[in-house]
């Protein structure tokens, strides 16, 4: 696609590019709190490659890294673990979805309370996040960033209840959206899941030590046991007594976002008591069943179309193999930040292996079309490289709406599904066939037998535009200035 990138200075809500999540991290009462809480991060650098940063406190004072760029190129330095002393930290990757992508962004963020200091790390992204943000402007607060994660700051800094924990909830009853946070102070180690728990958050432990993570792979990274998902609506502290935990939201049936099922999770990680690896091995099965191709090769695209397209072979019985080589050192292909750099990103990332699909038909399978870069570059090359007939099935449904949770998709203009049908889309990309997984395909790869309209298992608003929260900044958009900042800030 062509589509200009229409807002070069990212100085608005959205910017015009599809980017993935955060990852959050956290460790109480561990001697090596810091360089934990860094190679927990490394496990979890596929949910943000724009910034990295650790918060840790060593019972007088906390310090804090925090910088653009990927987790290694801090974080492996000694010097930079030696400056972040004690037995707790908690830590965070970013993709930005609300504010640029600025040091002054960069989470864990840190604010002086009265009377102890409280940083926190967010995944998600809140709905009312600006609306919030203008109410506490006007009212004289002073924003030192342009996230949506700042409210929660200022938040529990306005609530006049006596406990830190009292004050968090009030802080969080404020939010809309999708969020989950660690949060660490003086005496505590906090995690909370939204209502809904749209994004994931689980508890480990490590000699005794308790760890909340995004994703369960940055628990094995070291030896740390799983212990259980935090659950949706859920806030849990962890001190010197121990660990408390409490649902201080009328309690609704979860419903967490299948996005992580089908690209953002790793792999190896467990969801939701669910290994996302065997989701999407069942994702492409059910692809496989629903649109079958008379074809002699079945071709992943590297990475997250692996797993797919080994259920998809494995149902059809059509032999997998890969015809297409990619490159380990390049990003994911959203974070780069202008249409013709990602279009080059596609190109350095992915070759073809002409020795597997020359004078075949092929079927490629991936996990899902955003914009359609990715797979237009690699119908291209398939044929380039001598493919006879070339088939694309995708397992996941078309994308038709973005999000507003913490995954920056394009606008809807950008994404492919939304403006163009399935032949469109077909001719679009140069396929010879072109298939999607339905909804209820989705749904009944997590075993359940169909959505449920009334109360669906799942957040699923990019396909069917049902969101499960108010969209207050949307709705509030053409009244208000979309810009946040007028301070322009070298990254
Ligand atoms: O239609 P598009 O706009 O090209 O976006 C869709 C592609 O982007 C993602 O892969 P990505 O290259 O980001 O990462 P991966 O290597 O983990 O598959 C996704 O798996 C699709 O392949
Ligand atoms: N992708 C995310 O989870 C982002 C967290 C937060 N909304 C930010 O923009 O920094
Ligand atoms: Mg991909």
């Amino acid at each position: 696609m062509t589509a200009p990138d229409k807002h070069p200075l990212d100085l608005e809500m959205h910017a015009d590019r599809l980017r993935e999540e955060c990852g959050v991290f956290g460790i109480f009462g561990h001697p090596d709190a810091a360089a934990i809480t860094a190679l927990g991060l490394h496990a979890l650098q596929h949910r943000g490659q724009e910034a990295a940063g650790i918060v840790s406190f060593d019972g007088q004072r906390f310090h804090s890294e925090r910088r653009l760029g990927l987790v290694g190129d801090t974080f492996s330095r000694r010097e930079v673990i030696d400056r972040l002393p004690g037995m707790s930290a908690i830590g965070h990757v970013r993709y930005s979805t609300t504010g640029e992508t600025l040091l002054r962004n960069v989470q864990p963020l840190f604010a002086e309370l009265d009377p102890f200091g409280f940083a926190i790390g967010h995944n998600g992204n809140l709905t009312n996040g600006l609306t919030l943000r203008r109410e506490l402007v006007r009212e004289g607060a002073i924003m030192q960033s342009t996230t949506d994660t700042e409210v929660m700051l200022h938040l529990v800094a306005r609530s006049r209840k006596p406990r830190f924990i009292d004050r968090f909830i009030d802080g969080l009853k404020a939010l809309e959206g999708a969020y989950s946070f660690v949060g660490l102070t003086n005496k505590k180690l906090v995690g909370a899941r939204d209502p809904l728990g749209i994004r994931p958050l689980v508890l480990g432990t490590l000699d005794g030590c308790p760890i909340l993570a995004s994703e369960t792979c940055a628990l094995d990274i070291i030896g740390a046991k799983y212990v259980r998902d935090i659950e949706n609506g859920e806030v849990i502290v962890f001190d010197d007594k121990g660990a408390h935990s409490q649902k201080p939201f009328p309690l609704v049936a979860q419903r967490p976002c299948i996005f992580e099922y089908i690209y953002f999770a790793r792999p190896d990680s467990v969801v939701g008591g669910r290994p996302v690896y065997q989701v999407r091995k069942t994702l492409g099965a059910e692809l496989g069943r629903e649109a079958p191709a008379d074809a002699d090769v079945i071709v992943p695209v590297p990475d997250s179309g692996v797993p797919a397209a080994l259920g998809f072979s494995q149902e059809t019985g059509i032999p997998f193999d890969l015809g297409i080589i990619r490159n380990h050192y390049v990003g994911r292909t959203f974070i780069e930040p202008t249409q013709q750099i990602r279009q080059l990103g596609v190109r350095l990332k992915h070759n073809a292996n002409r020795a597997v699909v020359a004078g075949k038909r092929i079927v490629l399978v991936d996990d899902s079309i955003v914009r359609g870069t990715t797979s237009t570059k690699i119908v291209q090359m398939m044929r380039d490289a001598g493919a006879k007939e070339v088939h694309f099935r995708i397992a996941s449904p078309p994308i038709t709406h973005p999000d507003y949770y913490g995954i920056d998709t394009p606008d809807r203009d950008n994404l492919l599904a939304a403006t163009h049908s399935l032949e469109e889309m077909r001719q679009f990309i140069g396929a010879d066939s072109l298939a999607f997984l339905s909804v209820d395909g989705i749904y009944r790869a997590m075993g359940y037998e169909k959505r449920d309209p009334v109360r669906p298992q799942f957040t699923d608003h990019c396909f069917t535009g049902d969101y499960p929260t108010s969209l207050t900044d949307q709705t509030a958009k053409s009244h208000a200035p979309r810009q946040l900042s007028l301070l322009a800030e070298a990254s």
